[in-house]
């Protein structure tokens, strides 16, 4: 009695290990895959097609199928080691999986379209392996019989309104097929439209939209159009400048608000896919399919938006083209189908190897899903199989393609949200462009007739500059302006040949007008050369002789404007760069230091007061690095050599000007 209590025991205590190895067998599965989230690896589920009616005396290739993702497939015409293969993926799904089987492991990726991340779900696998199938099922008037696409809009459908009391989310489909290298509309507004006339609303509505944003986009400057360009956002429309844009913008977008609307669309893209007749299958599809669904979602208590994006492709069929015994356009099709899904290859494998060029121009195909393959995305890939004994070495290279893909490692994925604060400074930022390329170009007019006085002293309205400016750009006189004139040329477009072009004659005349020029504006020139000296002597690269006697050619030729034209640009340069740091301070900076200066006369006490309406901060001396070694490639210029006076002129106010105006 004892010993059948013992040996129950025993049993009972083997029965909880097995248990509890299951258990344990399926955390770890769990944790490898959360490993390979964290890692951001492609995931890849492989998925057997069963036989079909009339194939039931097929002898199968799948020898064994394992819980953990393991497939081994068996080569009858071989013997030993060769007989048979071992794979490793994140799952394999046997011919008797459902779609409701293979939906659920797919679905925490449909979710987290939701919370902002780029999704990518390919199906990869020879003709008639199954790809369709999977993708979208066989048909949609069973839900059982729905494939991925369905089920994911569903699902999105349903999570979005699960979460409605604290998002609001849009969605807009678009959906293309790639066939030979081009990328056609697969829900264009072409004879299908005439079919479905419930969609010419969205149809007029999204091509008078894209319209009239063409227009804009040409006509509008960068600010503008970045403003355009976040408010088509809102209306569901994305631009290909974002991260996570549309890759094929002048595709129709259809926004989407059930399920319904979904199918329906479906419908139409299906209808309109290129379908022909191989040896292989007589319903394969020769094209890539890809079905790509926007997210917009904002938040409602923080205001931070999201944007997500789904990309369900169904590949066109793997297999080699002397298997499939095409000839003449089927051929051509063949090798665009190769030359593509080679072209997929060596983009999954340069990331793989973490190359430093990913080559996603190589095809439309790696171009249309360059977003969704990337570092920042989550890829799942179905790698489809046809059990048939047959097919064997399609199934092996397939299976070997999937497995080099498998170890490819993209990064933890990140996802496409905006705080308000964010939006809102970017909102800033544009408006703070706008402003400063406003004032870059008074800079540059303000610059012009600063020139414009320096040579005829006597100006002092700004009416006057202008005019002058005018006569002077078009008398043959123009050449008498000397910097003035280069300059100017510089600015507009760059064809001036520099300072250092001027004739003797142009030197001359700078002489002549540089005695007309006043005591103030002389002594601004000596603090501003005071302040180059002492900064020249520093570097140790000046050319400049520190002990050469100021006179106000010096101002004419340079060290005045240089600096002042070395702070405008700083606050321009410094304006520009500083992105989302940049605040309204510097738009009003700009405007206090440039407007009532450049109105006002160079001559008089305002002029010599400027510098202490512009700080110059501490960090400026060690900020102007750049200068010194402009200035030194500057005076390898044998024509610069001739005087330090015109070498620190041309460089600095060269090295100023491609720096701002470039
Ligand atoms: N899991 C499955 N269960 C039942 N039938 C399937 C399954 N997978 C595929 N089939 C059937 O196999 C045939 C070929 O499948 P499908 O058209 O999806 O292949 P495909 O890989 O998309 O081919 P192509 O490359 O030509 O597009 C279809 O008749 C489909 O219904």
């Amino acid at each position: 009695m004892s010993c059948l209590h013992y040996t129950g025991e025993k049993l009972k205590g083997l029965a909880d290990a097995a248990q509890n190895y299951h258990t344990v067998l399926e955390e770890n599965r769990k944790l490898y895959n959360e490993v390979q989230d964290l890692k951001g690896n492609i995931r890849v589920y492989c998925r057997i097609r069963p036989f079909l009616r009339g194939q039931n005396k097929k002898q199968t290739t799948i020898e064994y199928i394992g819980e953990n993702g393991e497939i081994v497939v068996a080569n009858p015409s071989k013997q030993g080691k060769e007989s048979h293969k071992l794979f490793k993926f994140n799952k394999v799904f046997g011919p008797t999986s459902t779609q409701e089987e293979v939906f659920l492991d797919t679905q925490p990726l449909i979710r987290s379209v939701l919370d902002g991340y780029n999704v990518c779900i390919f199906a990869y696998g020879q003709t008639g392996s199954g790809k369709t199938y999977t993708m979208s099922g066989p048909s949609i008037v069973s839900k059982e019989d729905w494939g991925v696409n369905y089920r994911a809009l569903n699902d999105l459908f349903h999570i979005s309104q699960s979460r409605k009391s604290a998002f609001i989310y849009e969605v807009g489909v678009q959906m293309v097929e790639i066939y030979n290298e081009q990328v056609r509309d697969l829900l264009s507004s072409d004879g299908s439209q005439k079919r479905y006339p419930s969609f010419t609303y969205f149809y007029l509505l999204f091509a008078t939209k894209k319209y009239i944003k063409q227009i804009l986009l040409h006509y509008c400057s960068n600010s503008i159009r970045n403003f355009i360009s976040f408010n088509l956002h809102t209306l569901g429309i994305l631009t290909s400048s974002q991260p996570n844009g549309l890759a094929v913008p002048d595709a129709s977008m259809h926004p989407v608000k059930s399920t319904t609307d979904v199918l329906e669309l479906m419908q139409i893209g299906q209808a309109n896919r290129a379908v022909g007749a191989t040896a292989l299958n007589e319903r394969s599809s020769r094209s890539h399919s890809v079905l790509t669904v926007h997210i917009r979602g904002t938040e409602l208590e923080t205001g931070a938006a999201l944007r997500g994006s789904l990309h369900l492709v169904d590949l066109a069929g793997s297999e080699r083209v002397d298997r499939s015994e095409v000839t003449g356009d089927r051929l051509r099709e063949a090798q665009h189908i190769n030359k593509s899904l080679s072209a997929l290859g060596d983009v999954i494998f340069a990331l793989a190897q973490k190359s430093a060029h990913v080559p996603y121009r190589n095809s439309k195909l790696t171009q249309v899903l360059q977003s969704s393959l990337g570092g920042q995305a989550k890829t799942l890939m179905f790698v489809q199989l046809n059990p048939d004994i047959d097919s064997y070495s399609e199934t092996v290279s397939t299976l070997k393609f999937a497995e080099r893909v498998s170890g490819v490692e993209l990064g933890a994925a990140r996802s496409n949200k905006e705080g308000r604060d964010v939006r809102e400074l970017m909102e800033q930022v544009a408006s703070l462009k706008d402003t400063i390329a406003k004032k870059d170009e008074e800079i540059e007019r303000l610059q012009l007739l600063k020139d414009l006085r320096n040579v005829y002293p006597g100006i002092n309205g700004e009416k006057r500059n202008t005019s002058s400016l005018r006569h002077g750009s078009s008398s043959p006189s123009k050449h008498s302006v000397g910097g003035t004139s280069q300059r100017g040329r510089r600015l507009s477009g760059g064809k001036g040949s520099g300072l250092t072009d001027r004739t003797p004659s142009d030197q001359d005349n700078c002489s002549e007008y540089s005695d007309k020029h006043s005591d103030a504006g002389s002594q601004q020139s000596i603090d501003d050369f005071r302040h180059h000296k002492e900064f020249f002597h520093q570097s140790k690269l000046a050319v400049v002789d520190p002990n050469r006697k100021v006179t106000g050619e010096d101002e004419l030729l340079g060290f005045g404007d240089a600096d002042s034209e070395e702070r405008l640009s700083d606050i321009s340069d410094g304006g520009l760069s500083m992105g989302t740091e940049t605040d309204g301070s510097i738009g009003s900076v700009v405007e206090f230091t440039l407007f009532p200066e450049g109105s006002k006369s160079v001559e008089g006490p305002e002029k010599s007061k400027a510098p202490t309406k512009i700080p110059r901060p501490p960090v400026k001396l060690q900020g102007k690095a750049t200068a010194p070694r402009l200035l030194s490639s500057s005076s390898k210029d044998p024509k610069l050599s001739t005087g330090p006076k015109k070498v620190i002129t041309g460089s600095s106010s060269a090295a100023k000007s491609s720096k701002r105006w470039q």
